[in-house]
């Protein structure tokens, strides 16, 4: 159990996979731009409560993802507010905290959501890996799903297009029904890891996952080439940037409801 007390004003939402590196900062960061192309006058934020995998920049230990958060929200809110509680090595959270003898400081990332949450209009939180990654050295029960729990935002899976994610998305959509958390959509990612292989069950998944959960698929993002896409150097090739511009995303974001 997690319980920030939170008591957040801002519509939020909370951005989960069902794995690592399945597509939820490259969305996030498209979802942002998104988003101000449509309300430009809008106060878009964006928050990754705990990061791990920095890289060593001008000295400062610097985590990519909240790089490409903090350049797609206009850069309104200092790194260090994005992301209160980081790790260097490319670890779970929890098993960072661990190996480095630190535990997280969960006032740092109530503070850095409260200060948020004064002066924007939309957030949108990206988690760490899937659900039940651990995310504290000091009790490994605590997961992502806890911290979504505590701040109490519908929650979006991005998900792979491929073989696999049938069974991954069904049971990240399970543990979030489980828990009482509102599941906002799915946003299908067709992003293959740099190679393409002979899947048939790309064409068929969309369908069984509705079919499956009843729970809509968003949108299905197109994949890019690799080089076209450094988000944590500002850059996101425009065949992703235009097609989720081309998404109501406002209507996914709802007012926070802890369930602690
Ligand atoms: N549609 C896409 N087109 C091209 N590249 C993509 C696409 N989606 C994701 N990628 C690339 O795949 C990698 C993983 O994506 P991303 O970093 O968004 O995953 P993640 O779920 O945020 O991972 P983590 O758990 O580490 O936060 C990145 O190198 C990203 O640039
Ligand atoms: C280091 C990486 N970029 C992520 N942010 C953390 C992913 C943790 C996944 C752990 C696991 O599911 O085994
Ligand atoms: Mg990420």
């Amino acid at each position: 159990m997690l319980d920030l007390k939170l008591n957040l004003k801002t519509p939020g939402l909370f951005v989960t996979a069902t794995d690592t590196a399945v597509g939820k900062t490259i969305v996030s960061c498209a979802i942002a731009h998104a988003l101000l192309s449509q309300s430009p006058q809008d106060r878009i934020a964006a928050f990754k409560p705990l990061a791990s995998e920095c890289d060593l920049i001008d000295g400062e230990y610097v985590n990519p993802d909240t790089a490409a958060l903090h350049h797609f929200t206009n850069k309104r809110h200092p790194l260090t507010t994005i992301n209160p509680v980081r790790f260097v090595p490319p670890l779970a959270p929890g098993v960072a905290s661990a190996e480095a003898n630190e535990p997280v400081n969960w006032n740092a990332v109530r503070d850095a959501i409260q200060l948020i949450d004064q002066d924007s209009d939309k957030i949108i939180v990206e988690g760490a890996g899937g659900l039940l990654v651990p995310l504290d050295g000091e009790n490994p029960h605590i997961t992502v799903l806890d911290l979504a729990a505590a701040m109490g935002y519908p929650v979006l899976i991005v998900t792979r297009a491929t073989l696999g994610t049938l069974n991954h998305t069904s049971m990240t959509i399970r543990l979030l029904q489980e828990r009482g958390l509102k599941v906002a959509g799915i946003v299908m990612n067709h992003y293959q890891g740099g190679f393409t292989a002979d899947d048939p069950s790309i064409a068929l998944n969309r369908a069984w996952l509705e079919k499956m959960n009843g729970i809509p698929i968003i949108t299905e993002m197109p994949a890019a080439a690799p080089e076209l896409v450094t988000p944590n150097l500002g850059r996101i090739d425009s065949k992703i940037l235009d097609h989720a511009a081309s998404i109501n995303w406002s209507t996914y974001f709802a007012a926070s409801k802890p369930l602690v």
